[in-house]
């Protein structure tokens, strides 16, 4: 079943005419796991956040996206598209900072989004927020749902917001980067909670990356970006093991020498 269709998304600039996103199409079966990579610019975060929404208001939406097979995301009235995003499709952006108020407990900010959202109780939703952290690999969950954000590492907090969102239970998780500014020891363990994800929860995912390996590793199908064109669409099999187009083959040929040097510094012994 196809929870996500996008068809010919673009994403233009009103003034300039200026086609952002130039007519992107693909989909998400239920508990799949869709990769959209390209470099920096390429279009990802914009045809994201189309999808969701939450584009300026000098941009506008061609083209369309249909969620759970009936709901047209880009035709219904804002409150309902607010609701959807709140529940069934979340979003987890590059900077967790940004999600997390600071004036608040982190505890107290996953209590309100629940209760708010799920129609729990507090003692309820304090429940499932400790349950989900420590899904996350958080071993003492219930101390950190007592710190503010600047109180946490980047890391932690950026499990904290993967956690919420994972206690919203949505039919979709879209990651817009949500490793990118982590450590790399921090960012093995968000990528294996991620690939964790599709058994325990059944949950879909876009995972939107410039990192070749980890897409691979995790998604099932790759949508591949660049200068806001899908330049190829397939299972990730048959991307790696045959790419079509110039720009799907550098990327892997750039990612494999990435690999090559890493591989020999480590077996050199120097440091990298
Ligand atoms: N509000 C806006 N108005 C016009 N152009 C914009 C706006 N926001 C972003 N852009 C442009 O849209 C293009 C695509 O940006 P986008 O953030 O989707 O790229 P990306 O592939 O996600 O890159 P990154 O990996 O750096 O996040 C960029 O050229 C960017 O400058």
């Amino acid at each position: 079943m196809n929870l996500l269709e996008v068809k010919n998304l673009k994403v233009i600039d009103k003034e300039d005419k200026k086609e952002i996103v130039k007519g992107v199409s693909f989909k998400v079966e239920k508990n799949m796991c869709l990769g959209i990579v390209g470099e920096s610019g390429s279009g990802k975060s914009m045809t994201a956040k189309a999808i969701v929404g939450l584009i300026s208001s000098n941009l506008k939406i061609e083209g369309y996206a249909v969620f759970d097979e009936n709901i047209d995301l880009f035709n219904i009235k804002k409150d309902k598209l607010r609701k959807i995003r709140g529940q069934r499709i979340c979003m987890i952006l590059q900077d967790a900072m940004s999600v997390f108020d600071p004036l608040y407990t982190v505890g107290y900010q996953m209590i309100e989004t629940l209760v708010e959202n799920k129609n729990l109780s507090k003692k309820e939703a304090k429940k499932v927020s400790i349950k989900t952290l420590e899904k996350m690999n958080i071993n003492d969950p219930q101390e950190v749902v007592k710190k503010y954000p600047h109180q946490l590492s980047g890391g932690m907090l950026q499990r904290c917001m993967i956690a919420l969102s994972l206690s919203m239970e949505p039919d979709i998780i879209i990651a817009d980067e949500p490793t990118t500014a982590l450590d790399s020891i921090n960012q093995r363990e968000v990528v294996e909670v991620f690939k964790r994800l599709r058994n325990t929860t059944g949950t879909s995912l876009i995972f939107i990356s410039h990192d070749l390996g980890i897409v691979k590793y995790l998604a099932q199908d790759i949508l591949v970006m660049n200068n806001g064109e899908q330049v190829e669409y397939g299972s990730a099999k048959d991307i790696f093991t045959n790419p079509k187009s110039h720009y799907t083959k550098y990327l892997i040929n750039a990612r494999l020498e990435l690999t090559e040097t890493f591989n020999k510094s480590v077996n050199k012994g120097e440091a990298v």
